[in-house]
């Protein structure tokens, strides 16, 4: 085609005498593919139909023979799934399995692995996945269907009014029942515990404790929960234990065995066996200047800043009963007096944070008390979680804890002696120190908070023996096994000497000429 002067002479010469605009080079004067394709489209749009109209092809996409097409898989469409096979599922549970149990194993990078396929998920809770088996489909739906109508609790709107405030009724009975926020499942509350006990012995189960406790443990890589040597068991909060495994499992929790030195170190060491089956047990003595177990403390603390070299900092939380030394240790740490440490419990009433080094960073909780039905009041009172001043009474538990003590112990810590029961005891004391009242009286209240106090603070010696399973094994074997070749060894000394004495003997009974010989 030429440009527009020379087209209109070629339409002149050869008389083509079409009106409309002339098609001239340039820009624009080529049609690209799209609009090609568009025009394409118009002119077979009409089907092509025969002499007779019949239609012997048809107009473009009015075509009713679908062409046979594929979907080319692609495998981006599988991006976000992985897939494993079973025996490499099998070998995986096998391999982490014992390693996840193992409370001296450390889990890195557990973002990394399918953590959620190491246990079977138990469906035979759910019901939605054993529909099938209570009502199958047929039975439902099918052309023998039973089910007329569905199962509903209530047969009218009256009665299930009625099943519905009854169980709110129950719902909120249990909610006064519960003292704390009830987040922390596992403990055993029951229609029972409503069993009045003292308003202080319900000390570190308040709100405000608990909602502390949550704080130090959403800001804690590092979990310490803090036991008494003397009571570990008593001390020890299973219920955090369990929220602490199920909420936030990356976390690790280890156990500090404190007071270790208000025990014997055999029944420390059996502890520290026994508890190491479930967390990292170490035993601790905590004080500034002399203290014990502070080196591998720091050290544990040190490896794990190590593990998560990925942070800036991590933080460790102290949690445990009140007045078990939590702030004592972090003091003992710091090697000074940061944190205030009483002999009272509830003395530490916010979280706070220390700084220990440049990378870790210690927080203080106060201390809190799992609500349980199974302790009694005397229970509570002897792990120092009530402050005895406030306790009404006192003299009542006394009974109880010269059953706990031995006597010679008491002998020995009140220089006392020949008392029969406990106001005898009370009553001795009192004379002792002179605690009398007016008239002469003996200020029992008086002395048997004295005691009571002693007994917390350790004065008393007691504690509660470790289980039979660690005897085997640890202390009580070894010290058993280290007395007997003790006395095996003065035994056979003992036969020498005498063997060397006897031959002595005999050889000053010999006639001087014999000996001489
Ligand atoms: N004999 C002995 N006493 C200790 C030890 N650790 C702490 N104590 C004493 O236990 C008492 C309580 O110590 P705290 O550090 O205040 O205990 P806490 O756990 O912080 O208490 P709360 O503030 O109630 O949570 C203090 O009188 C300490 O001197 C220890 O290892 N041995």
């Amino acid at each position: 085609m030429a440009t527009g002067k020379t087209e209109k002479a070629r339409r002149v010469r050869q008389n083509d005498l079409r009106d409309g605009n002339l098609r001239v080079k340039g820009e624009n004067f080529y049609r690209d593919a799209k609009k090609v394709k568009h025009l394409n489209m118009y002119k077979e749009g009409k089907a092509v139909r025969n002499a007779k109209g019949e239609i012997i092809k048809a107009a473009y996409l009015q075509d009713t023979k679908a062409p046979t097409a594929r979907v080319d898989p692609n495998r981006r469409w599988f991006g976000n799934t992985r897939v494993i096979a079973q025996d490499a599922l099998t070998h995986f549970r096998e391999a982490m399995g014992d390693k996840k149990d193992d409370s001296y194993t450390v889990l890195l990078k557990r973002n990394k692995l399918p953590m959620s396929l190491l246990d079977e998920k138990d469906t035979s809770e759910s019901p939605s996945a054993r529909i099938l088996e209570t009502e199958s489909f047929e039975h439902t739906f099918g052309p023998k269907a039973q089910r007329k109508k569905p199962t509903t609790v209530a047969s009218s709107l009256e009665e299930l009014a009625r099943l519905t405030s009854a169980e709110q009724t129950q719902y909120e009975e249990k909610q006064e029942l519960k003292p704390t926020l009830g987040l922390m499942g596992g403990f055993d509350t029951d229609e029972f515990s409503a069993e009045a006990k003292e308003f202080i012995f319900s000390k570190g189960q308040s709100k405000r404790i608990w909602n502390e406790l949550y704080k130090v443990i959403d800001s804690s890589d590092v979990v310490i929960h803090v036991l008494d040597a003397r009571d570990p068991l008593g001390t020890r909060c299973q219920s955090v234990e369990q929220y602490i495994k199920k909420e936030c499992p990356h976390k690790h929790l280890i156990f500090v065995l404190n007071k270790c030195d208000l025990v014997p170190t055999w029944v420390a060491a059996a502890w520290v066996k026994h508890l190491s089956k479930d967390y990292p047990t170490l035993a601790f003595h905590a004080s500034i200047t002399n203290s014990f177990g502070k080196g591998s403390l720091i050290q544990l603390l040190r490896q794990f800043s190590v593990l998560h070299q990925d942070r800036k900092q991590i933080s460790v939380g102290f949690i445990g009963y009140p007045n078990t030394g939590k702030s004592s240790i972090i003091n003992t740490l710091r090697r000074k007096k940061v944190c205030t440490v009483a002999p009272i419990p509830g003395e530490t009433k916010v979280w706070q944070y220390i700084t220990l080094m440049k990378r870790i960073f210690l927080i203080d909780c106060p201390g809190i008390v799992p609500p349980s039905t199974k302790d009694t009041e005397a229970d509570i009172l002897f792990r120092g979680v009530v402050r005895v001043e406030h306790v009404s009474n006192p003299e009542q538990f006394i009974p109880d804890l010269l059953a706990k003590c031995e006597r010679k112990h008491l002998e020995r810590t009140y220089e006392i002696k020949g008392w029969k029961n406990a106001t005898e005891f009370i009553e001795m004391l009192a004379r002792k120190h002179g605690r009398l009242l007016k008239g002469g009286e003996p200020d029992e209240s008086g002395v048997a908070k004295q005691v009571i106090a002693d007994f917390n603070r350790g004065k008393i010696p007691w504690f509660v023996p470790p289980p039979e399973d660690t005897e085997e094994r640890t202390g009580v074997d070894k010290k058993a096994a280290y007395k007997r070749k003790r006395a095996e060894r003065e035994e056979r000394a003992e036969a020498e000497q005498q063997a060397e004495y006897e031959a002595e003997q005999e050889d000053d009974l010999l006639p001087k000429k014999q000996r001489t010989e």
